[in-house]
């Protein structure tokens, strides 16, 4: 079946839509209508076009028929859904994004956002495109006064303000950041159809209709569910990690293990997660470029969601195809900076990017570059005293001046690092480390891919699992 999965090394082209309706052969059960196809028209800024169906992606009768409606084929609706929905694929795949998107939106039952829906609550951090704030979506019936509006405070002990939001203002007036917006409201939408578990729940997007405190009429806000009070940073950053997730990841204490032991299963379980998540995302063709851990935030269920998909890319379709430079932390971002190298900057036009990005994905293996991150944060979680700021540059400096070849830096570095618990287990953690902390070497691989680091001994004993299995039997006894 057709999908935006990256392609198997056979995939050369993308694949267009079938030409007859499925259903209309009564013993072939009905498949997906929706398939790939390159974004070839372009809308009304000028930017590579969306079409509904690469949105889509290629799943939206099947799961939102069977899953979301719970019709199955015997039901009468089913075919006509599945028509209006193939209707719905040829009219829109003229249409200017953002209207898709709003058709979208309602069809799938989202809100239709507007400034009113919400009260802009403490500011938590500025980007180079936006800035972030805590919010709250208005109930119905509730009016906000202006003393709400104005402090943070009394919106946080306010009760009757329960569904919390995460709200970013894309900057006005600065160059770029409008399109980095754009971008990033793109992957929230496909990763939280691709990926929803991966990642921060992204609730849409809306622009401001008026001039009022934050609001600058005009201007753009992407709004997300709020996922946690604390990103994995914020844990890093106090002294008792890892064990200040030990509760929050396990459900309690691990008895009977030596503190060596607990610290090494809960860096395993974060560090599943990360390449889990990262695995889906690379699997629908998505490269994040800003894995660290002040994106990662870790929900009150101990479950680690990727944010800021400010830099990330799609190859396949030719979208960001070159990051700005600034738009990457230097700190954990490979030797080979640029996702494709230095050589091939300019993007070639839609129709042939989309032709030769699958060729380009499979040559290049853009997805190690999210790999090289993660591997630096494995390293900064096992190793204290490569968690505060100065020890990382320290470190990266280090690192460098090795060629980035993790063996030599552990024979060279005066850091004293304590490996403790890379080295368990006959020194799986470092063996996969020193896998993912390295130069592309031949063919540009020589890194261990999401799905390959899965299946590494490190993760392959999965003693972790085991103890979050066990955890939630004896919560449920
Ligand atoms: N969905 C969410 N739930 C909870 N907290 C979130 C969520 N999204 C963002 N945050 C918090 O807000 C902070 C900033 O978010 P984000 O990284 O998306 O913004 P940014 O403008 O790109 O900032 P920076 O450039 O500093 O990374 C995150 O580190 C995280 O603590």
């Amino acid at each position: 079946m057709a999908s935006l999965l990256p392609p198997s090394p056979t995939t050369t082209a993308p694949i267009t839509k079938h030409s007859t309706l499925p259903w209309t052969s009564s013993s072939s059960k009905p498949t997906s209508l929706i398939h790939f196809n390159p974004p070839s028209y372009k809308s009304r800024r000028g930017r590579p076009g969306l079409c509904c169906n690469s949105i889509l992606g290629n799943d939206i009768p099947e799961d939102f028929l069977t899953k979301t409606l719970h019709l199955d084929e015997s039901n009468l609706l089913f075919p006509v859904l599945q028509y209006a929905f193939s209707q719905f694929e040829e009219i829109s795949s003229g249409w200017p994004e953002t209207q898709s998107w709003e058709v979208l939106d309602s069809l799938l039952g989202r809100r239709n956002l507007k400034t009113s829906d919400f009260v802009v609550g403490e500011r938590l951090g500025e980007g180079s495109f936006g800035v972030v704030y805590s919010g709250a979506i208005v109930p119905k019936n509730v009016s906000v006064d202006d003393r709400i509006r104005k402090s943070p405070r009394r919106l946080e002990m306010d009760g009757r303000f329960k569904e919390k939001v995460i709200l970013k203002k894309i900057k006005v007036g600065t160059l770029g950041a409008e399109e980095c917006g754009d971008f990033e409201e793109w992957f929230n939408y496909r990763v939280s159809r691709a990926a929803p578990d991966s990642c921060a729940e992204f609730l849409g997007s809306f622009i401001a209709d008026q001039n009022s405190l934050q609001f600058t009429k005009g201007g753009k806000w992407l709004v997300w569910k709020f996922e946690g009070d604390r990103n994995l940073a914020d844990y890093m950053n106090d002294r008792s990690f890892p064990l200040n997730l030990e509760e929050i990841m396990f459900g309690r204490t691990l008895q009977g293990l030596d503190s060596v032991k607990r610290n090494a299963l809960i860096i395993k379980q974060i560090m599943r997660q990360i390449v889990t998540s990262l695995k889906k995302i690379h699997d629908t063709g998505i490269v994040h470029r800003d894995i660290k851990p002040a994106n990662l935030v870790v929900t009150r269920k101990g479950k680690i969601k990727l944010i800021d998909f400010g830099a990330a890319t799609d190859l396949r379709i030719g979208k960001n195809y070159v990051p700005n430079r600034g738009l990457l932390d230097p700190d954990y971002c490979p030797p080979e900076l640029y996702v494709l190298p230095e050589e091939t900057p300019i993007p070639p036009p839609e129709p042939i990017a989309a032709i030769l990005s699958p060729i380009l994905w499979q040559l290049n293996s853009p997805d190690l570059f999210d790999m090289y991150s993660a591997g630096i944060v494995l390293m900064q979680m096992a190793v204290p005293n490569l968690r505060s700021a100065a020890g990382l540059k320290n470190f990266n400096t280090q690192l460098k001046s090795v060629g980035y070849d993790l063996k030599k830096w552990r024979e060279y570095t005066r850091l004293k690092p304590d490996l403790s618990l890379l080295d368990l287990d006959s020194g799986r953690g470092w063996d996969l480390v020193t896998k993912l902390i390295a130069e592309r070497g031949f063919l540009r691989k020589g890194r261990l891919s999401a799905s390959a680091a899965l299946r590494h001994p490190y993760f392959l004993l999965g003693d972790d699992q085991a103890a979050a299995i066990l955890s939630k039997l004896s919560f449920s006894k």
